[in-house]
């Protein structure tokens, strides 16, 4: 965003709160990318980390999940609930501006 929008990222840089809503929106955010569960939101960023407040409202509809304790995760696999894309579980994030 810094090369790519510079504009919009110094204006997102003055909100208190930025939401992104949708599976597609936290998968650009976290870069479409299979991480392990337990990697932190705050790493998946990437660049964007500490940018602004971000907050993260998505229904899991795709692989990438982050911020999962692997005990959980392991648990659902465990059950073989489609967890991660069948609409049905929900992730809240929130990364602060620093
Ligand atoms: O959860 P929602 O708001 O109904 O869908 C969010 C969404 O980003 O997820 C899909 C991509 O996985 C898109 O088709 C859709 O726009």
């Amino acid at each position: 965003m810094r090369d790519e929008a510079p504009n919009l990222l110094a204006k997102l840089s003055k909100s208190s709160l930025v939401i992104f809503k949708g599976d597609l929106n936290y998968r650009k955010l976290t870069g479409d990318v299979k991480w392990p569960v337990n990697t932190t939101f705050s790493e998946a960023l990437g660049p964007l980390r500490g940018s602004f407040p971000i907050l993260s409202l998505r229904t899991n509809k795709a692989d990438v999940a982050v911020g999962i304790a692997e005990k959980i995760a392991r648990e659902l696999d465990k059950e073989g609930i489609a967890w991660r894309t069948s609409g049905k579980y929900a992730l809240i994030s929130f990364e602060p501006q620093t």
